[in-house]
């Protein structure tokens, strides 16, 4: 994406599962609210608990729905209270057409792969997550991958996740010059609970990474 279309880094914290964790997200700044659609995660919800969540997220901050390979039915029948579809399987392009709503395309970060390549295959996608790859899990792994590998010139938005904590994501920051980092693990003090302090930490850190 051009220079002049990035403006200041976007936070999207994922997972949320409590409603006191989608409250203190919202209110220490985050730009997106991610809720896992998918049932093989610790932070999975289901369609109700989806609904029930999405209406507490005010206008201007987007509710964005995690699904892994999961059929069309099943994303058209949550898509009514989400923002953004985060494709994070190994959809193909066509397969992420089936959604009315606007949808990103998660890339796990495995040895050659091509992400000019991806931008271009992925052409109606609103920006690529880019996330650590290990083997036999989605995502959602708590691990980095070297953000070196990342080209400066990517033709789509670049959401930077994977292995983010408020330690080490201005550095990642300063390094990829992302559009937006996403985190979920980093932002957690149990499996699928949000620690408030360590939300806005998060968020604190991507701020002052910006300052000149
Ligand atoms: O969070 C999950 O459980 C999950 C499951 C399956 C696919 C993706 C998942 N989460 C996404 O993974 C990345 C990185 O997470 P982390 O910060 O390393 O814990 C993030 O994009 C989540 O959206």
């Amino acid at each position: 994406m051009t220079e002049h279309m990035r403006g200041r880094t976007r936070v999207k914290i994922c997972g949320l599962t409590r409603e006191e964790d989608v409250d203190t997200a919202v209110a220490a700044g985050a730009d997106a609210i991610g809720f896992v659609l998918w049932p093989g995660s610790h932070r999975a919800i289901d369609a109700g608990r989806l609904a029930h969540l999405a209406a507490r997220v005010p206008a201007f901050v987007t509710r964005v729905g995690l699904f892994v390979d999961q059929s069309p039915e099943f994303v058209r029948r949550c898509e009514s209270y989400l923002d953004l579809i985060q494709y994070h399987g190994d959809e193909p392009p066509e397969a992420c057409a089936h959604t009315l709503r606007p949808w990103i395309k998660a890339l796990r970060m495995r040895d050659g792969v091509d992400l000019a390549a991806a931008a271009q295959a992925y052409g109606e996608a609103r920006g690529l997550l880019l996330d650590a790859y290990k083997p036999g899990v989605p995502g959602g792994t708590g691990e980095t991958f070297d953000w070196s590998r990342i080209p400066a010139n990517l033709a789509k938005p670049v959401i930077l996740a994977g292995g983010l904590t408020a330690s080490n994501v201005g550095d990642a920051i300063r390094t990829v010059q992302p559009f937006a980092v996403d985190v979920s693990g980093g932002v957690e003090h149990a499996r699928g609970v949000k620690d408030p302090e360590l939300i806005r930490a998060f968020i604190r850190q991507v701020s002052l990474a910006q300052q000149p």
